[in-house]
């Protein structure tokens, strides 16, 4: 997939979602709650980063509220420096301060840690396909915190909608183990069972 197709892609699937009706985001909102709820994951003191949703994207905040209720520790990402991201410690109503993309981000970064230290990272994206590959939002944020690791959990979160039947992947890109969705908790093909 050239470049210009993955531009391309991402400036119609963003004009789809930005077309969306506010009770479709609202349902979508819940419904991914009530999936991620019913994943299993979210035990006391589970490390989860989420993140801020721009207007067009999956609203997180239900799911927000779904981890902090679980006793899990919610996390939002901070643009580092050194073009990765670290993530920082959120609840509803702290501090934030508004990053260069216009998206708030903690204030308070005592509690910053980098990928490696969470347990489940839930990623925004534009498009997914069922093999777990992910088109995002253009930047490389994604890939170049997750390059060469492990850990964590790699949780795409989208509208069952956004789901196109294949991506090419780019050398750098990071698949994802899983994608939530309104509709299901998808478990991406090469991490799948047999
Ligand atoms: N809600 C949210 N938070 C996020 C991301 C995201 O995609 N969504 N990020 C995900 O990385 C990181 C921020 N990175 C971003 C990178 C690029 C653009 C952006 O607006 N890019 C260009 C498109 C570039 C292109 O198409 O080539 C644009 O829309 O004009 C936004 C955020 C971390 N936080
Ligand atoms: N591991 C990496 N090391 C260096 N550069 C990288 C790495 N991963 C991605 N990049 C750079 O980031 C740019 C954007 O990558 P890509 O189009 O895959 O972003 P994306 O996954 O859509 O964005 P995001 O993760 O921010 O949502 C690429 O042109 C690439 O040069």
């Amino acid at each position: 997939m050239s470049t210009d197709d993955r531009a391309t892609l991402r400036r119609q699937m963003r004009a789809k979602l930005r077309a969306f009706a506010p009770e479709v985001r609202m349902r979508a909102a819940a419904g991914v709650a009530r999936q991620l709820d019913q994943t299993g994951w979210l035990k006391p003191g589970l490390k989860v980063a989420g993140f801020w949703s721009l207007p067009y994207e999956l609203p997180m905040l239900i799911a927000q509220v779904g981890i902090e209720k679980a006793g899990a520790q919610y996390f939002l990402p901070i643009l580092h420096a050194d073009q990765t991201l670290r993530f920082a410690r959120f609840k509803a109503g702290d501090a934030v301060r508004v990053n260069r993309f216009g998206i708030p981000e903690p204030l308070a970064t005592e509690s910053a840690c980098t990928a490696a230290d969470l347990d489940v990272i839930l990623m925004p994206l534009t498009a997914f396909d069922r093999q777990g590959n992910r088109l995002g939002s253009g930047g490389g944020w994604y890939d170049r915190t997750l390059a060469g690791s492990t850990a964590p959990r790699r949780v795409g979160v989208a509208y069952a909608a956004q789901e196109v039947p294949a991506l090419v992947p780019a050398a750098w890109d990071v698949p994802l183990h899983h994608v939530l969705t309104e509709q299901t908790c998808l478990a991406c093909q090469p991490f799948s069972a047999p």
